[in-house]
């Protein structure tokens, strides 16, 4: 059975690896929360462009036509599902071509305000409260969330989770692409991948992913009892 919450917002930021998915879901799924996987959108954008001949390096051909794909999330933690234009995307979202282009797509100032427009709509809509997780929520999406957590680990631990997930992956390459993406991502003009002043730090190096499940889940059962 779930412990079900009241309606309260959890902002779940940090670089590629560090557990953001995984645990967002299973506290989502654990206290009958929404939860919202906004990399998939910037992902789901990107592969839009991709198919449909938009060069992702020229930032205003990506402007211009980040208005055209509509992607809608589905946000049940134990079936997530995203789909643009009404088709599946959550398999090619996943593709090393999209994960190359993801982070040049996603700062164009246009296309995050588009997408931070859609995810505040969801958070709003999410009656019983909802995870969302990202690189910018705390600082930029929802700056007055209940509860803010930003998730570390050792750019090892994180390629090692990572190569893990695909098999006969290099370790070493996949460290290299994780740290150049991090890199991108951190020093975007707009909204860059930052902890917000008021997160809640952990270093999941060293935890197991149950433990940071049981971590977050005490510090929104904490923020509840508070307030
Ligand atoms: N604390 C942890 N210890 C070991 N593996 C983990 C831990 N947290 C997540 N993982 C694994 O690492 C991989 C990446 O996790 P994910 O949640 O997708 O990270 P992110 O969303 O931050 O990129 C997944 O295979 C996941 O099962
Ligand atoms: N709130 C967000 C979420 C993701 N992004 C961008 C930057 C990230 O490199 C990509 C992909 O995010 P995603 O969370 O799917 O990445 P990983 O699961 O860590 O591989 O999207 C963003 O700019 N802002």
């Amino acid at each position: 059975m779930s412990d079900t919450v009241e309606s309260v917002i959890v902002a779940i930021d940090g670089p590629s690896g560090t557990g953001k998915s995984s645990t967002s879901k299973a506290v989502a799924a654990k206290l009958g929360l929404s939860y919202l996987d906004t990399g998939a959108q910037y992902r789901a954008i990107t592969w839009w462009m991709l198919t449909n001949g938009v060069d992702t390096d020229d930032p205003a051909a990506v402007a211009s036509a980040a208005g055209k794909p509509v992607i809608v999330s589905g946000t049940d933690p134990n079936h997530p599902t995203i789909t643009v234009d009404g088709l599946d995307a959550a398999g090619p979202i996943r593709t090393q071509e999209v994960t190359s282009q993801v982070s040049a797509v996603s700062a164009v100032p246009e296309v995050r305000t588009l997408i931070t427009g859609l995810q505040r709509s969801i958070a709003a809509a999410a009656a019983g409260g909802i995870v969302v997780e990202g690189r910018d929520i705390g600082t930029t999406v929802l700056p007055d969330a209940d509860l803010k957590i930003f998730l570390t680990a050792s750019p090892e631990a994180r390629a090692a989770r990572r190569s893990g997930e695909v098999k006969g992956s290099d370790v070493a390459a996949t460290r290299e692409a994780l740290i150049k993406r991090d890199a991108a991502d951190s020093s975007r003009k707009t909204s860059p991948l930052a902890k917000a002043g008021d997160a809640v730090e952990v270093d999941t190096t060293e935890l197991t992913l149950q433990q940071v499940i049981e971590c977050v889940v005490t510090l929104v059962e904490e923020k509840r009892a508070a307030g």
